[in-house]
C-alpha cells in the first residue's frame, strides 16, 4: 500500500465494510484477475476488487435466479421489514460510509454523507411502498364477468451504474427492486465498486437472502458482463444509469431478448434567471445545480441564461461565491469542491473552457486545472459572453465550469434551452407566476425547479425525456418498473 494512500485512508469504525471481494450468492470471492481502484484526487491506488469475467456474471445471473422463486413468495411486509432493517444499518454506518464514498469518488465528506442518508431515505420509502402497492379492481362491460390486475415482480433485474453517485444510484434500483420482490445483479462502476459493496455486506447484515442481491465488479470486462446482462435470457429487466451513448448501446442490446428496461442517461440542463429574479436566492441555486458533485451530477446545471437586465449584477455575485468555494480532497476538513473523476474529466473540461474562450467567451474566475492540488482538479471557472456555437451549450461538461449566456425574451430562451437532444433536468428563477406557469409547460425536460437549484429527493419522479432516457424512479411511480402487471378476467356465467 502507497505512502500516499495511507495518509488518506480513512479510520473506519467498522473497517470491515471496506470489501475486497465480489458477493455472488452470499459468497465473498475473487475472480482470476483484479483491477485497482485509486483515489481520484491523489491517483493513489485504494486497493483492488475482482474484475469478473462473462462467466462470473453468468454464475451470478443464475443464483438471482433461483433466488428468485423463492423472493417472489416473501409477503410485501417481509420485503418491507428487510428495507427497514437494511436502511437502519446504513444510517448506524453513516459516517464510514461517508468515508468510503467520499475516499473512491472524490467528494466532500458532508456530500457524500448526505449521499448515503438518501440511501436510507430510498429503503424507507420503498418499505413504505412495498405493501401498499396493489393492482386494481376494474368494473367490465360484461355484467358476467369481473377483472381484476395484480403486480407481480418482473424477475432478476441487471443493474448498471455510475461512479458519481456510487451509493445511492443503486439503492434507487435495489430499494425498488427488492420491494417489488425482485432479484438483483448489481454491475458498479469500475472508479467506485467499494459503495456498493459495503452497501451489500449490510443488506446481508439486514437479513436478504442469500443470492438477492449479487455485486459484480469488474473493469477489462465491462463491455461483456454489460452484455451478458442484457442479452441473458434469465435477466428480465435492466436499469442503467450513465451517459446516453452507452444507454444507447445497452438498449440495443436488451431488444434481443425483449426485456423491460428504464435508461437514467445524460442531461445539459438550463438555468435561467428572468429579470424579476430573487438574484441572491438565484446565485445560491447556481452554486447548489452547478457545483455539487464538483459539476459532475447528471442534473447539473451546464447552460445559464442571464436575461440582460440583470446579467451584471447576477455575474458579479455569482463570481464571488464561485471565489469562496475551497477545492481540495474530500476527507480534509472545510472541502467544499472535491476533484474531477479522472483524466477524461479534466481533458473535456479543459476543452470546453479552451472552446468558449475561443468563440468569444470572457473568462471571469478559475479558466486552469489546480495542479498543486492533484492531477484531477481544475479551478471552479465562470465565462460570460456564452453563445451556442460554444461545445458547452451542444453537450453537458460534466465538471466545474459555469457560462452565462445573456437573453432578452422568454420566447428566445426558451427555444434556446429546448435547443439540444436530451432533457433531463432544468431550472428556472422567477417571481411571476403565469410566467413560471407556461415556461415550466414549455421546457423540455423531464424535471424542473423553480426559484430552486436542489429539486432531488425520494418523493420526486426522478427521470429524463428526450435522449436523457425514460423510466422514473423514486416516488409512487419507482415500482412501476420493477413490476408486471397481470390482468385476470373472471367468468361468472
Ligand atoms: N440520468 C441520470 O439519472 C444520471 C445519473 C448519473 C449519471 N448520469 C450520466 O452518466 C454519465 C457519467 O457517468 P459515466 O461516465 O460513468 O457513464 P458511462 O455510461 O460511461 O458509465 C456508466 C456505467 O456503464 C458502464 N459501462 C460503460 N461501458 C459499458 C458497456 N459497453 N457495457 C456495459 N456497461 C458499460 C460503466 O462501467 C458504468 O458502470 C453522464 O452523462 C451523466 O449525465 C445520468
Ligand atoms: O447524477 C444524477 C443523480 C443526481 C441526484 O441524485 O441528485
Amino acid at each position: 500500500m502507497s505512502k500516499r494512500l495511507a495518509q488518506k485512508m480513512p479510520q473506519l469504525s467498522r473497517p470491515d465494510l471496506l470489501r475486497d471481494k465480489m458477493l455472488i450468492n452470499g459468497v465473498w470471492r475473487g475472480a482470476a484477475s483484479s483491477f485497482e481502484v485509486t483515489d481520484p484526487a491523489t491517483t493513489a491506488v485504494i486497493g483492488t476488487v475482482p474484475d469478473a469475467t462473462r462467466a462470473d456474471t453468468q454464475e451470478a445471473i443464475e443464483v438471482a435466479k433461483e433466488a428468485f422463486k423463492s423472493f417472489r413468495h416473501k409477503t410485501a411486509r417481509e420485503r418491507s421489514d428487510l428495507l427497514r432493517k437494511w436502511a437502519s444499518l446504513l444510517r448506524d454506518h453513516s459516517q464510514d460510509l461517508g468515508r468510503i464514498v467520499s475516499l473512491e469518488n472524490g467528494k466532500p465528506f458532508a456530500e457524500a454523507h448526505g449521499e448515503v442518508l438518501a440511501c436510507a431515505q430510498n429503503f424507507e420509502w420503498f418499505s413504505e411502498s412495498a405493501p401498499h402497492y396493489t393492482g386494481d379492481t376494474i368494473a367490465s362491460q360484461n355484467p358476467n364477468v369481473r377483472l381484476h390486475t395484480i403486480k407481480q415482480p418482473v424477475g432478476v433485474c441487471g443493474i448498471i451504474t455510475p461512479w458519481n453517485f456510487p451509493a445511492s444510484m443503486i439503492a434507487r434500483k435495489v430499494g425498488a427492486a427488492l420491494a417489488a420482490g425482485c432479484t438483483t445483479v448489481i454491475k458498479p462502476a469500475s472508479e467506485t465498486p467499494y459503495s456498493a459493496l459495503a452497501m451489500a455486506y449490510l443488506a446481508a447484515e439486514a437479513g436478504v437472502p442469500d443470492g438477492v442481491i449479487n455485486v459484480v465488479t469488474t473493469h477489462s470486462n465491462t463491455k461483456d458482463v454489460g452484455h451478458e446482462l442484457c442479452t441473458s435470457p434469465l435477466v428480465s429487466k435492466i436499469t442503467f444509469t450513465g451517459s446516453t451513448p452507452i444507454g444507447k448501446l445497452l438498449m440495443n442490446q436488451a431488444a434481443s431478448t425483449v426485456k423491460k428496461v428504464s435508461f437514467e442517461l445524460g442531461g445539459n440542463a438550463p438555468f435561467i434567471i428572468f429579470e424579476d429574479a430573487d438574484i441572491d436566492k438565484a446565485v445560491q441555486g447556481a452554486m447548489a445545480s452547478k457545483f455539487r458533485g464538483s459539476g459532475q451530477t447528471c442534473i447539473c446545471a451546464n447552460r445559464f441564461f442571464v436575461h440582460e437586465k440583470v446579467h451584471d449584477e447576477f455575474v458579479t455575485k455569482f463570481a464571488a461565491a464561485i471565489s469562496n468555494l475551497k477545492p481540495g480532497h474530500g476527507l480534509d476538513e472545510g472541502t467544499t469542491q472535491g476533484p474531477v473523476i479522472n483524466s477524461k474529466s479534466m481533458a473535456k473540461v479543459t476543452e470546453h473552457v479552451k472552446d468558449a474562450l475561443a468563440n468569444g467567451g470572457k473568462l471571469v474566475v478559475g479558466g486552469e486545472p489546480l495542479s498543486e492540488l492533484g492531477p484531477n482538479f481544475f479551478a471552479p471557472t465562470l465565462i460570460t459572453n456564452g453563445n451556442q456555437n460554444m461545445k458547452v451549450f451542444k453537450e453537458e461538461t460534466f465538471g466545474p465550469l459555469a457560462v452565462v449566456a445573456k437573453f432578452s425574451s422568454d420566447a428566445e430562451v426558451v427555444e434556446h434551452a429546448n435547443s439540444v437532444e436530451v432533457g433531463l433536468a432544468g431550472y428556472f428563477f422567477t417571481k411571476d407566476l403565469v410566467r413560471a406557469n407556461l415556461v415550466a409547460e414549455a421546457l423540455e425536460v423531464g424535471m424542473i425547479g423553480i426559484n430552486t437549484g436542489l429539486i432531488t429527493e425520494v418523493a420526486l419522479p426522478f427521470g429524463g425525456i428526450k435522449e436523457s432516457g425514460f423510466g422514473r424512479e423514486g416516488s409512487r411511480y419507482g415500482l412501476d418498473d420493477y413490476t408486471v402487471i397481470k390482468t385476470v378476467a373472471t367468468s361468472l356465467a
